[in-house]
């Protein structure tokens, strides 16, 4: 999809935002805290109906602001057609309730909105990923395989939801259930987590295979062909006895059935994907803490551009490509570097920044400008930095 319009009513701190995007670029630029990321989060939010920065949608309605909406309005390359999406988010005491609307009709289930818009993130967090938590490592995956398989975002949310109901069984928090009923809920638990778990780490291992060549060869044409990169994927799974005649659905049922009473006594699940991970290694040593600080970078950099690669190549077509405020990280060289690299490979890219003139792309023709201050969106924003 190519995206020409955005429409926010009551977003974040917007409470009423127009802009027109560049045909392939479009910065958005002003000092901190003016609302550059929020205008990534709202079509981040269009893309996976979820948010980066917040499991729960509450945050993203204004302050004081009951209902918020974001309308997304472009060209479907595929359909040849103009197409219009929007989110509503209705906040209410006890939660908040998302619907999504397709040219004018609501969608209700989520598998059959995701993937209409299909957009890479890309954020300043994303350069520390390596040396940070196996939970940001984890998101950091799937967030990379949202814009590629529309099932997965379902499976995780399924995923999510059966793994705190199972966890609250464990530790006791359901009044009233019987010792007879906590077996018969878990098992039922199981065998749903077991289902989704096991596609879950399917995805991830198939992500990961998919990517490694152009994932090693990105590297090497950012850093240099002399040190040797691999990509694993890590789980506890992979190693049980025996298990490598059985299909992942019937291993992972069998290692929760195992687990149960050690997770009865630790009051939490602890084997399934939520507990897995990845490993990049360079030289055979973990580059989490091996690497330098610019090796870790150019690894982040080189897993994005293979992300990007891949995308395009299954879809026809490459994704938009969101780059949150990656210049204020990176050196000049390195971010020319990066941005040599990423936007080679992206198709239309919206990008924040506090200084704009980092970016170093000349306005006019497919490049826009526009200028965001505290929550509103400046017009006639098609000029230079
Ligand atoms: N629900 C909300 N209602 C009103 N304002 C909000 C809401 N959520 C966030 N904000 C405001 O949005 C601003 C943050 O916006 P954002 O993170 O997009 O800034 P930014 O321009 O990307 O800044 P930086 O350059 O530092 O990354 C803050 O001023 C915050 O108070």
């Amino acid at each position: 999809m190519l995206l020409q319009h955005l429409s926010l009513r009551e977003f974040r701190n917007f409470a009423a935002g127009d802009l027109d995007f560049g045909a392939r670029f479009t910065v958005l630029h002003g000092p901190n805290g003016v609302g550059k990321t929020n205008i990534l989060e709202a079509l981040y939010l269009v893309a996976t109906l979820r948010s980066f920065r917040s499991a729960d949608l509450g945050p993203l309605v204004r302050h004081g602001a009951a209902e918020a909406r974001v309308e997304v309005s472009g060209h479907d390359r595929q359909l040849g057609l103009g197409t219009r999406l929007a989110v509503h988010l209705t906040r209410t005491a006890r939660q908040t309730r998302r619907l999504a609307v397709a040219d004018g009709k609501t969608v209700r289930s989520g598998p059959d909105f995701y993937g209409r818009l299909r957009a890479i993130l890309f954020t300043p967090e994303d350069l520390g990923v390596l040396r940070g938590s196996p939970t940001g490592r984890r998101q950091f995956l799937d967030r990379a395989l949202f814009a590629r398989d529309r099932a997965h975002i379902a499976d995780i949310a399924d995923y999510d939801k059966l793994l705190r109901s199972r966890n609250r069984v464990l530790r006791g928090e359901d009044a009233g259930i019987a010792r007879g009923q906590q077996d018969t809920l878990l098992d039922a638990y199981d065998a749903g987590l077991a289902a989704a778990g096991a596609r879950i780490w399917v995805r991830r291992e198939r992500l990961l295979a998919d990517l490694r060549g152009a994932f090693a060869e990105a590297f090497a044409q950012i850093h240099g062909r002399h040190l040797g990169v691999t990509l694993e994927y890590v789980t506890r799974l992979a190693g049980e006895p025996g298990a490598e005649s059985a299909d992942p659905q019937t291993r992972l049922a069998e290692a929760l059935r195992g687990a149960r009473r050690h997770d009865l006594m630790r009051g939490t699940t602890t084997v399934g994907p939520h507990r897995d991970d990845f490993d990049v290694r360079l030289d055979g040593q973990d580059a989490g803490a091996f690497a330098s600080q610019g090796q870790a970078r150019a690894l982040i950099l080189a897993f994005k551009i293979a992300e990007l690669q891949d995308a395009r190549a299954r879809a026809g077509e490459a994704p938009v490509l969101l780059l949150d405020d990656v210049s204020s990280e990176l050196d000049p060289q390195r971010s020319a570097q990066l941005f040599e690299a990423l936007l080679r490979e992206a198709g239309q890219c919206v990008l924040t920044t506090t200084a704009p003139h980092f970016i170093g792309l000349p306005a006019g023709g497919d490049c826009r400008y526009i200028e965001v201050d505290k929550g509103h969106i400046k017009l006639g924003g098609d000029s230079g930095p």
